[in-house]
Order: structure tokens, then sequence, then C-alpha cells
């Protein structure tokens, strides 16, 4: 089983991860924040860092992508591959951020490595609107994100619309402004309830060894 977690930035991404991983007992797989070394540089002039910063993410993540295809366990992916070129390169290049010739030299190494992969077995999309993001990527506090604009998150909400009505396999949207699902043990269950029954409706087996609802650890 092939799990990832798609969103906005703050969206809730890497918590949803850990909990899924905790329940299922599923292999988390994180996106590199900490040792990334381009994020900062990247917040601070983004034209100038624009480039390198993706084609750092999609080395990082193509690794990940092939280690997770290699393992013999069930795995959940914060954030997917496919987000670097259809929400974030794209959309560094509409806000003039990207030139055309970066651009189209990043798609087209994009498309060649990413050619061959498999897509998760479900994608669990976080929706959130901008308030929520706001309001907790301060409750995160990241210092290099503090100068990120409402209008940068809102053309990435706009993109993100775009591409899960066409995303083509196995999806959920998960709406989040109302759901608490770090702090109210209730909402963790209401989602951890949903992702199972819509894996269970996808793989009629069940999603995880030992993972039944109401044994688990909802908190
Ligand atoms: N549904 C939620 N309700 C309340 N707080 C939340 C919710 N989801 C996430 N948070 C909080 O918001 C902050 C950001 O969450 P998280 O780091 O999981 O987001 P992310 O989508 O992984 O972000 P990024 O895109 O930057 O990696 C954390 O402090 C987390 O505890
Ligand atoms: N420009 C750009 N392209 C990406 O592919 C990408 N993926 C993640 N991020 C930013 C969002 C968070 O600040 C931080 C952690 O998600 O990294 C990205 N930024």
């Amino acid at each position: 089983m092939y799990v990832a977690v798609a969103g906005n930035i703050g969206a809730g991404k890497s918590s949803l991860t850990r909990i899924l991983a905790e329940y299922f007992g599923w292999g988390p797989f994180f996106e590199s924040v900490d040792d990334n070394p381009y994020l900062a540089d990247f917040y601070a002039d983004m034209p100038r860092w624009s480039f390198n910063l993706q084609v750092y993410f999609l080395s990082s993540r193509f690794r990940h992508q092939k280690d997770i295809e290699r393992e013999p366990i069930s795995v959940v992916q914060d954030r997917s591959i496919y987000e670097d070129v259809e929400i974030f390169a794209r959309n560094l290049h509409y806000m003039g951020l990207m030139d055309s010739r970066d651009y189209e030299n990043y798609a087209a190494l994009f498309a060649i490595m990413t050619a061959y992969l498999r897509p998760p077995d479900l994608l669990v999309y976080l929706r959130a609107s901008v308030p929520t993001l706001v309001r907790q990527i301060q409750s995160r506090g990241r210092d290099f994100e503090n100068g990120i604009r409402l209008d940068y998150l809102e053309r990435l909400n706009g993109l993100y619309e775009d591409w899960i009505e066409r995303y083509p396999h196995p999806k959920m949207v998960i709406e989040t402004d109302t759901l608490d699902f770090v702090n109210e043990p209730e909402d963790r269950f209401q989602i951890l309830s949903r992702v199972e029954s819509r894996l269970y409706g996808l793989f009629p087996e069940p999603a995880a060894s030992g993972a039944e609802m109401g044994k688990g650890d909802q908190g």
C-alpha cells in the first residue's frame, strides 16, 4: 500500500502523515525541510533560487519514490512528487518568478524522470482555506516562511483545485478548515475512518495488519 498526502503549505500533511503511519503501522516518508539547502534563500529571493529549489526537490522526491517502490511494507508519503511541477513550478512560472527557459528545462527533466514512476494507490488531498493555512504556518513558526504572501498561497490553492479535479488515479479530498485532527481525538478518528473506508473500497482486504477501527491509538 502506498498512500500520499497532498496539500498546500501548512495544510497539515506532515501531521496527517505521522497520524496515518502510527495508526496503520505504515512507514512514513517526510519531505526534506531542515536539511534543504535552498529553502531559506528561496523565500528571500524567489526569482534567483526558484530553479535551484525545484531541481533539489525533484531529486530528493525522486529518491524517495525509488525508496518507496523498494519498501517491503506499506508507506505514507508527505507530499507527492506531482505537486512539484503541477503546483509549485507552474505557479512560479505564472507569477514570473521562474523564466520560461528554466521552467521548460525543469518540466522536461521532470517528465523524463517521472515517466516510469508508480502513482500512489491513494492520494489524500487536504483542502484548506488561506486563513487556515496562514494560521497553521504561523503556529509552526519557521522564520523563513514569515514572508509568504497571501496571493502566493491563493494561487497555489487555485492550482491545487485544478489539479485534483484532473488527477486520474484514486483520490479523496478532506476539508480541514473545521477538522482539528492534530488536537481533537474525535476529528482524528473521523479522518482515520474515512481513509480506512476509502482504502477498503479500493482494496477489500484490511488496509493494514493490526489496525482495526476502535482498536488503534485514537488519541
Ligand atoms: N487540522 C489541523 N487543525 C489544527 N492544527 C493543525 C491542523 N493540521 C495541522 N495543524 C498544525 O499546523 C501546523 C502545520 O502543520 P504541518 O506541518 O503538518 O503542515 P504541512 O502541510 O506538512 O506543511 P508544509 O507544506 O510546510 O510541509 C502544525 O503546527 C500543526 O500542528
Ligand atoms: N517552491 C517550492 N517548490 C516545491 O516543489 C516545494 N515543495 C515544498 N515547498 C516548500 C513549502 C514549504 O515552505 C516547505 C515545506 O513544504 O517547502 C516547495 N516550494
